[in-house]
């Protein structure tokens, strides 16, 4: 007798999970398994592997105004070049149940009318690149480091009653990178591309709409990051959308929760990579957002991403708006929200001191750190070689333990110190001000490329004078997304189903730290409003 097939449960299909970063530099891929474990991983360098489009850091600077934008057909190319590298790692597309993903925030893309008829016709057997060369009215993409949209800002800040009651309404004070602005000057000079617009997606919805196979909907919690939506009703704020442009709410398309299902996979996906036809789409959210989820951030935890930018973000249950920092509805649980600052002068200013100071070597970056004693002899330095976001300042200062202003410090060891010190008094002195508290055993997660190492988590440790964990897996924003595809399909609670954490212990504060630094945070809090009043009267 022929043996009797198991009961279905006993022999359940293996469920997998896809989630996917497009980050500033690069886009990544991971593959979890049902119980959380990372089975395969890839990524693309948009510099290196794509050498074609030129960018440097993942982007391309047009001129001295600011302007910062990215080819968006590269990001397009990079996604098969990614898939590729994912199925060549051993990846059975066949196998995921879900896919999320995250991206770079508040870039924003511009679909030409016809788009999503093309999105819905792709052929499996040709490149996606080559097929989407024509749907993009404006062929680059401005990105969170551009910062030329002042004069929308003050617009759109009058229009609303001002700096505090825009930031009430949409979570932030109106930001030259936020999309609201950025679309606000596309429609002011390029009036002809902004008619042709049938679609503007954030980089994260973009990315989505390339595995639905159709425009996907922005997420609430990326589209926290446009000033136009009402934080408080999650819908889109009609002053807003009025002050930036024409038919604006129309080519938005309406924001959903962030673990929406909003799909299943586009027969590209299933013909090009064997997906099965009914994996689910779950609404694809901000970097910031993933990574929130991704690190299991709880109440009272502090998470820094030292990625291109750094980033801060928290957990907060009653949001209150400033005009510093931003608030963003959470990416993972309903009535919650997200506190979040941004540092432009993040990884890209620590390896313009490692090549000037360390021969462009990470490992003497490190023994430098290290050598110095902790408080750096009383110098102090800030570092803004970009036009910082938080706060708006621009310049090079350094201050010896007399609080004297000096042009120069005497060694290498001590401009490396005073650069990372300097980065993270500013985060300790702002998070403080969002509503962190420290000192009362929070965790402090690190994540991101310099999360890799050791020296700098020390002084991140010693600075907040709090234990730092790391997660095991390098991209926590990638993580969170492949987290987020599992929660989005099963439904409930996001801690219910995301129970399993990576997090492993990095460096524990040393026992001088609070000494030597809270005296260190007043003198770098007196050091950073006397340089913003300075340049406020500039
Ligand atoms: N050992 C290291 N020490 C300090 N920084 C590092 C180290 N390794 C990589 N990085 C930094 O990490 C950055 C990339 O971070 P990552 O989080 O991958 O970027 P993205 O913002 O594109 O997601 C690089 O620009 C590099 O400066
Ligand atoms: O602008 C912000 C957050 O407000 C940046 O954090 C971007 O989201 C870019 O992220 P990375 O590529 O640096 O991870």
């Amino acid at each position: 007798m022929a043996d009797a097939e198991p009961p279905a449960d006993m022999n359940p299909e293996p469920k997998n999970y896809l989630g996917l970063d497009f980050s500033t530099q690069q886009v990544k891929g991971i593959v979890i398994n049902d119980r959380l474990e990372v089975t395969h991983e890839a990524a693309v360098q948009f510099d290196n592997d794509l050498p074609e489009y030129r960018t440097h850091g993942g982007v391309q600077v047009r001129d001295d105004g600011g302007i910062v934008t990215s080819p968006t057909i590269m990001w397009v190319k990079a996604l098969d070049m990614l898939m590729d590298k994912l199925r060549v790692a051993g990846a059975d597309f066949s196998t995921i149940a879900a896919v999320s993903g995250s991206a770079q925030q508040h870039g924003s893309v511009y679909w030409r009318g016809g788009a999503n008829k093309t999105l819905g016709e792709l052929q499996g057997d040709r490149f996606l690149h080559d097929q989407l060369a024509l749907v993009f009215s404006l062929t680059d993409s401005p990105v969170w480091m551009d910062s030329s949209t002042t004069h929308q800002c003050r617009h759109l800040e009058e229009a609303l009653g001002g700096p505090q009651k825009l930031a009430e309404l949409t979570g932030s004070r109106a930001y030259e990178r936020f999309t609201g602005s950025q679309i606000a000057k596309v429609y002011q000079n390029r009036k002809e591309a902004y008619n042709n617009t049938e679609r503007i997606s954030l980089v994260s919805s973009f990315a989505c709409s390339l595995f639905l196979g159709k425009y996907a909907p922005i997420d609430l919690s990326d589209g926290s990051g446009m000033n136009l939506l009402d934080i408080t009703t999650k819908t889109w704020s009609q002053q807003c959308l009025d002050a930036c442009g024409g038919s604006l709410g129309e080519k938005l398309g309406d924001p959903v929760v962030s673990w929406k299902v909003v799909g299943s996979v586009s027969s590209y996906m299933v013909d090009r990579y064997t997906f099965s036809p009914d994996t689910a789409i779950v609404a694809f959210t901000g970097d910031n957002p993933a990574s929130l989820a991704g690190l299991c951030v709880e109440s009272g935890d502090l998470a820094v991403s030292l990625g291109t930018s750094d980033t801060l973000f928290l957990w907060l249950d009653t949001p209150r708006p400033r005009i510093e920092g931003h608030i963003f509805v959470s990416p993972i649980q309903e009535g919650a929200y997200m506190g979040l600052l941004c540092y432009k002068n993040g990884s890209l200013t620590r390896e313009r001191i490692r090549d000037s100071c360390c021969e462009g070597s990470w490992d003497i970056f490190s023994q430098l750190l290290d050598m110095t004693p902790r408080g750096n002899f009383g110098n102090i330095g800030m570092y803004y070689h970009l036009p910082e976001i938080t706060p708006g300042v621009e310049g090079l200062y350094r201050f010896n333990k007399t609080d004297e202003a000096v042009g120069r410090f005497a060694s290498n060891e001590v401009e490396v110190r005073a650069l990372i010190e300097g980065q993270f008094l500013a985060k300790r002195v702002h998070a403080e001000r969002l509503g962190f508290a420290t000192g009362i055993g929070g965790k402090v997660l690190a994540t991101g490329g310099a999360s890799n190492n050791k020296a700098i988590l020390q002084v991140l440790a010693d600075v907040f004078n709090a234990t730092v964990y790391t997660l095991d897996v390098a991209n926590s924003a990638c993580l969170g997304s492949a987290y987020r595809a599992k929660h989005g399909l099963a439904g409930g609670r996001y801690q219910d189903i995301i129970k399993n954490q990576l997090l492993k212990l990095a460096c524990k504060p040393n026992s001088d730290a609070n000494e030597i630094y809270t005296p260190m945070v007043m003198r770098f809090q007196a050091f950073e409003s006397s340089i913003v009043e300075q340049q406020k009267k500039k």
